[in-house]
């Protein structure tokens, strides 16, 4: 089945032509690597599909999640309530309530799915309390349940919202430059733990990232953004340094790790820049 369903999503903030017409299609199950220099256009896409944004009024943009319409001409669709459940966000900070417990954080991702009123009062059920155990114990950190949120790593942080978004039981998995504040060791163990769960849960996973390295290492297929619009859409692994040179110019130093193994250039077919087809939208 198509998870995500974008025809030309425009977005401007004041002058910034922030999204120029993005198009493109997400199946369910895939794991996609969004790249491209700073002011690129990575979080303000991942913000409309996680409905946190409204595209262009006058625009034709359209975005669809399991065929249900989130939002059409920069009005907010039927399918926006009911997907939001569907949709685990995680960001690069700020995404645990830092007083609280991990394990009540974890256990927060059940509010979509409970009564208010249990939520409200903290009373989950002793399933829920397991199902957060077992969620934090896959994502390889049992131990911390009890320790307030505020207490653990950047990379414990990051895999506690992991754990959330598996308890929430979201279907695609939204993630916004996750590991950009990580060292490589706490990195590595985050993009594990998403593409753990994109394979034997069958999550869709969209992920925003600055270094190419990852994508390269961690996502079959790779969408570049520049300046707003899409400029390369296909296999991360054709993602040689010196067609990202040519994608993005000197910028492209900002998205290659230093100490990354070069990439035989020589042993990469060269890829296409982009052939941008317009996605069929389910009938709204
Ligand atoms: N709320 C906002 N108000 C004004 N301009 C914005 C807003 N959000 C984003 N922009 C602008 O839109 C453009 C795209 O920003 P966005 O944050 O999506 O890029 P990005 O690729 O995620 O960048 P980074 O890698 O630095 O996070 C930038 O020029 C940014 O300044």
């Amino acid at each position: 089945m198509t998870a995500i369903v974008i025809r030309d999503l425009s977005k401007r903030f004041g002058r910034k032509q922030a999204l120029d017409k993005v198009s493109l299609t997400i199946e369910e199950g895939e794991m996609v690597a969004l790249i491209g220099a700073s002011g690129s256009g990575k979080s303000t896409l991942i913000r409309h599909i996680a409905g946190l944004e409204r595209a262009d009024q006058n625009s034709h943009s359209q975005i669809q999640l399991f065929g249900e319409t989130i939002q059409t001409g920069g009005r907010i669709g039927n399918g926006a309530r009911v997907m939001r459940r569907e949709i685990g966000v995680i960001f690069q900070q700020f995404n645990l309530v830092s007083r609280l417990p991990v394990i009540t954080n974890v256990l927060l991702g059940n509010l979509g799915r409970i009564p208010r009123w249990r939520g409200t009062l903290g009373l989950f059920t002793r399933a829920e309390r397991m199902a957060a155990r077992a969620a934090l114990a896959r994502v390889g950190i049992p131990d911390v349940a009890w320790q307030r949120a505020s207490t653990l790593s950047g990379g414990q942080q990051q895999r506690a919202a992991i754990a959330r978004c598996l308890v929430q039981k979201s279907r695609v998995l939204l993630a916004d430059e996750p590991i950009a504040s990580l060292d490589p060791a706490s990195a590595r163990r985050v993009m594990d733990a998403l593409a753990d769960i994109n394979r034997t849960d069958k999550i869709t996973a969209v992920v925003s990232l600055h270094q190419v390295e990852y994508a390269r290492r961690y996502c079959p297929r790779t969408i570049a953004l520049r300046d707003g619009e899409i400029v390369y859409d296909g296999p991360s692994s054709a993602l040689t340094n010196a067609f990202l040179t040519e994608l993005y110019g000197s910028d492209s130093e900002e998205l290659v790790l230093p100490d990354a193994l070069p990439v035989d250039d020589r042993r990469v077919a060269a890829p296409k820049k982009l052939s941008v087809t317009t996605p069929e939208l389910a009938p709204a």
